[in-house]
């Protein structure tokens, strides 16, 4: 916990205005109203189904792969409005980075994991390739572990590594945010006090938003916590207010184990 979020003004990132979302009729985010501070890391919290996945899926429009689901409202990032239909994807992917909950590394070597999304966007010769996958895997703690074996598939790493390295794959393109969906529930406590190490590392360069149902990983690593339930946003406050004194009682319940 930062007990600086409080006193330290901060500049926002994204700014979220009137968001709502819908999966077809029904309605998966009401209303949220929302700032993420820049290099902080902000945890989003809430019983299943309350919306969490949804709103980082907006952050990144990754529904506008899907018919049928749409968002009203505003993501101003950094002064441009995310949901603009005109929102140019592939450069808004390459500024949103996103990693999963499931290790999600491609069937390629260790290399190619990182190389292959830098390609899309620069075009760096071979030296300089070399060294954007090292910087990317030395900011993801992995480099010391697959230095020697970068030819081998992503897929014979073990799960903490995958993930590690999908971490690397999104670092490795220079995006200014980094969502993470569950990025540790399918790993072991060795592997996830690595990545949650990691977080605290990435929020000098970068501004992090995690969804996590682990109430310990939330108040380890964020400076900032959302609490949502039901597609709103009941609480949003400095992590160490919203777990030692909420304001709400449904935050309160939840944090302490009593609903969800
Ligand atoms: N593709 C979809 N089509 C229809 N409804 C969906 C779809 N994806 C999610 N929903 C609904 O939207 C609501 C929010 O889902 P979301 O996945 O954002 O919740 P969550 O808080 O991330 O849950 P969990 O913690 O279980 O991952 C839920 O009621 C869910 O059933």
């Amino acid at each position: 916990m930062n007990n600086q979020a409080n006193s330290t003004p901060l500049a926002t990132a994204i700014a979220i205005r009137d968001l709502n979302f819908y999966y077809g009729k029904f309605q998966g985010l009401k209303n949220i109203h929302l700032d993420i501070a820049e290099r902080k890391v902000t945890a989003f919290i809430g019983p299943s189904g309350c919306g969490k996945s949804t709103l980082l899926r907006a952050i990144n429009r990754m529904y506008s792969l899907y018919p049928g689901q749409r968002a009203e409202g505003q993501i101003n990032f950094y002064g441009q409005n995310i949901l603009d239909p005109k929102q140019d994807l592939n450069m808004l992917r390459a500024r949103i980075g996103m990693v999963f909950q499931k290790p999600t590394p491609f069937p390629m070597s260790i290399y190619d994991n990182i190389a292959f999304g830098v390609r899309l966007y620069q075009s760096l010769n071979k030296a300089d390739m070399d060294e954007r996958v090292e910087w990317a895997l030395t900011k993801a703690a992995l480099w010391g572990e697959v230095k020697d074996k970068l030819a081998q598939s992503g897929l014979s790493l073990s799960g903490g590594q995958q993930q590690r390295l999908c971490i690397a794959r999104s670092v490795a393109v220079k995006p200014s945010v980094i969502l993470l969906d569950e990025p540790t529930s399918a790993l072991d406590p060795i592997s996830t006090a690595k990545v949650e190490d990691l977080l605290h590392e990435l929020k000098a360069d970068y501004t992090v938003a995690i969804v996590t149902h682990n109430m310990q990983q939330a108040a380890r690593v964020s400076d900032f916590t959302a609490f949502m339930y039901l597609g709103e946003l009941v609480e949003f406050g400095a992590t160490d207010k919203i777990f030692v004194k909420p304001q709400r009682k449904e935050t309160e319940d939840y944090i302490t184990g009593r609903f969800g």
